[in-house]
């Protein structure tokens, strides 16, 4: 579904070239929720831009779900992101503009008519139980409530693949907690391939099925829920493993002990 060939990206800060992401290649399937961890500065963001060209790659391909966005026209490009959401750590809601205005945003430069912009943005609200908060603005919510504006807000034009930014970073545990579900839910019930960024292991932990260790702009490990025996080699890669219970290895590695 999100295919990185070769991805790099360089950036000129003063006299200096800055190398935020290396050559990097990573497919992420249909369905998946892939996580991206690692140190502040690791290219870990700057690799989620590219995934809708926020960020347009130095070198390399990105294709989403068979089409390369590298090689689209910036029309086509607009269209092509109308099927790619995108939430931020801080939220990114016009804060004179109330909830429901926020997500019909995104549905009126789509061109939808008024009646289906309506019905739309009712669902989305819906969806993040927000329905009730439709006539409020931003600054009248917490900050667990306008990233469900915001996650209403992404999945306006039912999008394919959800990015994610740092959702959680700036919000307590129990609100992490329940913004991971709402994530968790958009997956299994919408097929929603979602992307990750985050610093947070346990948050990694506990929604991902997959985790890319990010280093110096590389991705130096690749973590598979779902394939036992796996020893992980880096230092995160096993602080992955061996932090939140303690006896972590089984919640990923079914069953099978990683230390041998
Ligand atoms: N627009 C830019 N101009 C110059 N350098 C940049 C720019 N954006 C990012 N960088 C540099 O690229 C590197 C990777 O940045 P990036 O934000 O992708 O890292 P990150 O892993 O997401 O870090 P954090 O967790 O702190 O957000 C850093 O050294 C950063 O300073």
């Amino acid at each position: 579904m999100i295919t990185f060939k070769e991805v790099s990206k360089r950036y000129k800060a003063g006299r200096q070239w800055v190398e935020a992401v290396k050559p990097t290649s990573l497919h992420i399937e249909k369905g998946q929720i892939q996580g991206i961890i690692g140190f502040s500065g690791a290219g870990k963001s700057t690799l989620l831009r590219m995934a809708n060209l926020l960020e347009t790659p130095t070198t390399g391909e990105v294709h989403i779900d068979g089409q390369e966005l590298t090689g689209l026209s910036a029309g086509e490009l607009r269209e092509a992101r109308r099927s790619i959401g995108m939430i931020f750590q801080h939220y990114n809601l016009l804060s004179n503009e109330t909830c429901a205005a926020n997500v019909e945003f995104v549905l009126r430069a789509a061109g939808l008519p008024s009646r289906e912009r309506k019905r739309r943005v009712e669902e989305c609200l819906e969806i993040v139980g927000l329905a009730d908060k439709a006539k409020q603005y931003p600054a009248q919510l917490s900050g667990g409530q306008k990233q469900r504006v915001a996650i209403a807000r992404a999945l306006a034009n039912d999008p394919k693949v959800l990015l994610c930014d740092e959702p959680t970073s700036a919000l307590d545990p129990v609100t992490t907690l329940s913004i991971l579900e709402f994530l968790e839910k958009i997956n299994r019930e919408f097929q929603v391939t979602i992307m990750l960024v985050t610093h947070e292991i346990q948050v990694a932990k506990r929604l991902c099925n997959n985790i890319a260790v990010m280093e110096n702009g590389q991705i130096t490990e690749q973590l598979d829920r779902n394939l036992p025996g796996v020893k992980p080699v880096t230092p995160l890669g096993q602080f992955l493993f061996d932090t939140v219970d303690g006896s972590s290895s089984s919640v990923w590695y079914r069953g099978e002990d990683y230390r041998g």
